[in-house]
């Protein structure tokens, strides 16, 4: 028995060597140009005892030096089944990605997939390096991988028709879905020419807003949620009339009342990326066109405070010298109102980008303006079209409060509630006092605790309007007994001087018609 199964080994291995012999004179002897008649005619005699298509999507097809999108999709596509299914696998490090590794099938590891019913196969191949030199091979250095698909003939339409585009959608939308988003803030442009240089950095976007965070009535939210689905599945829609892929979005209100935290509850909804452009730190038109082109597809562009930013005139302002310093941070609006002088870029500049440069550039951008002074803003700046959507961030009402107190104290009702909505209604206050208020200080503190501590904020902040008004009436009311005074001491003078002119010209004429009088003491006689 023992001698039998060693001659079996003994005969097959004599065979494989055989093999390798023939294979190895082959490689080196048989003229390169007659390779391709007889493989081509070797696999029609294949294909009919071997029914199976296969498909090979290389890395790197041909000489291309870029990565093969497809390669990469099909990679992303079957790495959950290959993490299931296949036994042998590899990491692949991800850009971006939310996973810090992909995990994907090692070469020569088949694993299987279904569609419509049709079962494929997949496997992972590559062609090893050719370190011989031969005259009848190109020099080849490099591992060459490629993913094979192979399924059966009679599959073949719907298989190529709508399984690898199948394939390939899924795996970029994982892609998407996967992939970290970012926060770009544009770099000064004396730092755009050296080595490596770019015009914007960026940090991963981690922003934890989200539209059920967002203090607001349900209903505008609603509002605002159907308008941005509405507008990331309507490509076909600009396509069709003949608009670039855009909307812009102008937030207003005071501050305090949830702006950025709307643009990060946007940008997490869509999954974009934010350009916070910063036009303080751009010199002139050029430039803005030229940070503008770099901004990816499937992105806000932000741009805060447009009225400080922008001069309406086409000059720029200080910001100092517009907001009120009492609601602003002064330390940070100082230092940007001083960089703000050099800039030049102006209303049309800005106007020409969001009509043309913009549209030009590709599709799938979201543009944001806020301000706290909607009124100060240039109408050509904010019309629709331009702005096709006007928000107002107003003061906290009792819709938006109960949104905070489920986000801060977890709680949807309580017997205080009933005093904060009155309270409410009689008070401007904005949701970052209340999030502030509702916040437990302690380990102590509990909801009632806090809704208290709240109570106690809006009716410091009632009585402190109240004051606020009351000093207001009051400086209204001594600007305009000035202004009396100065009137009646004018027409004072002008009787004075009446009463002299008539002494010395021996005339009186009574004119009671306090203008009349200044005009006859001016110019000698009333026109
Ligand atoms: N509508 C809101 N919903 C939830 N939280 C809010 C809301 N408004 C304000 N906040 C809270 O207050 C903080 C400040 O809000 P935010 O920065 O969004 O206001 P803003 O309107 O952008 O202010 P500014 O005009 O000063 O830039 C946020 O971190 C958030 O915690
Ligand atoms: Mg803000």
């Amino acid at each position: 028995m023992m001698m039998m199964m060693g001659e079996t080994w003994s005969q097959l291995g004599s065979l494989i060597a055989t093999a390798m012999f023939l294979w190895a004179m082959f490689d080196k002897y048989f003229p390169y140009q007659l390779r391709g008649p007889i493989l081509t005619y070797s696999k029609k005699l294949a294909s009919f005892v071997y029914p199976y298509i296969q498909i090979k999507f290389h890395e790197f097809p041909g000489e291309y030096l870029k990565r093969n999108e497809a390669y990469a999709a099909i990679e992303t596509y079957l790495s959950n089944k290959s993490s299931t299914e296949a036994k042998s696998l590899k990491a692949v490090v991800v850009r971006d990605s939310n996973q810090p590794v992909q995990l994907s099938m090692d070469e020569n590891e088949e694993i299987t997939d279904e569609f419509e019913g049709i079962k494929v196969w997949w496997a992972a191949k590559s062609i090893t390096p050719r370190t011989q030199s031969n005259p009848f091979f190109r020099a080849e250095t490099e591992e060459k991988r490629y993913y094979k698909l192979t399924f059966h003939k009679s599959h073949r339409e719907i298989l190529c028709e709508k399984y690898i585009n199948h394939v390939l959608q899924e795996g970029k939308a994982i892609t998407v879905r996967n992939r970290q988003r970012k926060l770009c803030i544009n770099n000064p442009s004396q730092n755009w020419g050296g080595y490596k240089s770019r015009k914007w950095s960026h940090v991963t976007f981690e922003h934890p807003a989200s539209f059920d965070t967002l203090a607001m009535e349900s209903k505008k939210k609603e509002e605002i949620i159907n308008d941005l689905v509405k507008f990331s599945q309507g490509k076909e829609y600009y396509d069709k009339i003949g608009k670039a892929w855009k909307r812009g979005y102008l937030l207003y209100g005071p501050p305090g009342t949830g702006k950025s935290s709307m643009i990060a509850a946007m940008a997490n909804f869509m999954n974009y990326d934010i350009y916070d452009l910063e036009l303080t730190t751009v010199k002139d038109n050029t430039e803005l066109r030229r940070l503008l082109i770099e901004t990816t597809s499937k992105s806000f562009i932000v741009i805060e405070d447009i009225d400080c930013s922008l001069d309406l005139t086409g000059q720029r302002k200080k910001k100092k010298e517009q907001v009120n310093d009492e609601q602003k941070d002064p330390a940070s609006k100082m230092a940007k109102g001083e960089e703000e002088s050099n800039s030049k870029v102006t209303l049309s500049g800005l106007l020409n980008f969001i009509d043309g440069l913009w549209s030009a550039c590709g599709g799938e951008r979201i543009i944001v303006f806020t301000t706290n002074y909607v009124e100060k803003l240039d109408p050509a700046l904010i019309r629709r079209g331009r702005m096709d959507k006007h928000i107002e961030m107003s003061y906290c009402g009792f819709e938006a409060f109960k949104v905070l107190a489920k986000n801060y104290l977890n709680i949807d009702s309580h017997p205080l509630f009933v005093t904060i909505g009155h309270l409410l209604e009689e008070t401007s206050i904005t949701p970052a006092d209340v999030a502030e208020n509702l916040m437990p200080k302690s380990m102590n503190d509990d909801a009632e605790t806090c809704l208290k501590k709240l109570i106690e904020a809006i009716k410091t902040a009632k009585e402190e309007a109240i004051k606020k008004a009351e000093e207001e009436a009051r400086l209204k009311a001594e600007k305009e007994e000035k202004e009396k005074q100065e009137t009646t001491q004018e027409d004072v003078k002008v009787d004075e001087s009446l009463a002299k002119e008539v002494k010395e010209n021996g005339v009186e004429v009574v004119i009671e018609d306090k203008t009349l009088a200044k005009e006859v003491k001016e110019n000698g006689v009333a026109a």
